[in-house]
């Protein structure tokens, strides 16, 4: 799993305090990342030792590394319905949490996310936001007053310029991810395009997240707004949970 910045022991003591939080018989949405790898690395150890849960994987690298460490896993589709079990608690990582506090004329309550760094933001959005508790597991490096990094959107291929358009319209400057090592774009386990947008300082994230969704051609954005309810931020020394 790809790594971002950010201190690994603090990602890890993030990740594995929000792996306690998994009881017998929970569905555990497993997010993607090297924050969220921690965790499921945890819940691997738990399983080993007994804990009876099933994994719903965010992406193709989580649902490897569950297979790696043992968790019995379930698709969306199927823990999601009339007939499903649902989701208990998701497990996700960030590329930054707002903090909150004012932004510009309006005032950012704080818990809003910014995901989408390994463009699996789509699938965990999904998970995220049908789990009964959600989740955030980040290091002190993602915190900040307010969202000001560029914000990923996955598009359809076909719809990349018509939503690169709509995205300047909205005050944004977007950016064709390119993959590392391939000559060409970063394509996503659902078979589309990420745009990487920078607008700046987000000072509606709501708003923001409502005009975009609104956007022909936007498959999903990584604009998470009211989702959070829990943030467990690694630190030097141990873990600070924040209840959004
Ligand atoms: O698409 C990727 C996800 O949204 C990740 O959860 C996010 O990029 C944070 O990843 P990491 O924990 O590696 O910084």
């Amino acid at each position: 799993m790809k790594t971002s910045g950010g201190s690994d022991a603090a990602k890890r003591r993030a990740g594995e305090s929000a792996a306690e939080a998994a009881t017998d018989g929970d569905v555990v949405g497993l997010g993607t990342g090297s924050t969220a790898a921690h965790a499921i690395r945890r819940l691997g150890d738990r399983v080993d030792a007994g804990l009876d849960v099933r994994g719903v994987p965010t992406s193709f690298a989580s649902r490897e590394l569950a297979a790696e460490e043992g968790i019995p896993r379930l698709d969306l589709s199927e823990a999601v319905g009339p007939d499903g079990p649902g989701i208990d608690i998701a497990i996700d990582g960030a590329d930054q949490v707002a903090t909150g506090g004012e932004a510009g004329d309006a005032l950012v309550s704080g818990g809003e996310l910014i995901k989408g760094g390994g463009a699996a933001h789509a699938r965990e959005k999904l998970v995220d936001a049908a789990a009964d508790r959600f989740l955030v597991v980040v290091d002190p490096s993602k915190e900040s007053p307010r969202l000001d990094r560029s914000l990923p959107i996955e598009v359809l291929p076909a719809g990349r310029t018509a939503v690169a358009a709509a995205v300047r319209e909205a005050g944004g400057e977007p950016t064709l991810r390119r993959a590392d090592r391939k000559d060409g774009p970063v394509v996503t386990d659902n078979g589309n395009l990420v745009l990487d947008c920078a607008f700046g300082e987000i000072t509606d994230p709501a708003a923001l997240s409502t005009t975009l969704s609104a956007t022909p051609g936007v498959v999903e954005h990584g604009l998470f707004v009211g989702l959070a309810d829990e943030v467990h931020v690694g630190t030097a020394s141990g873990v600070r949970v924040d209840e959004v």
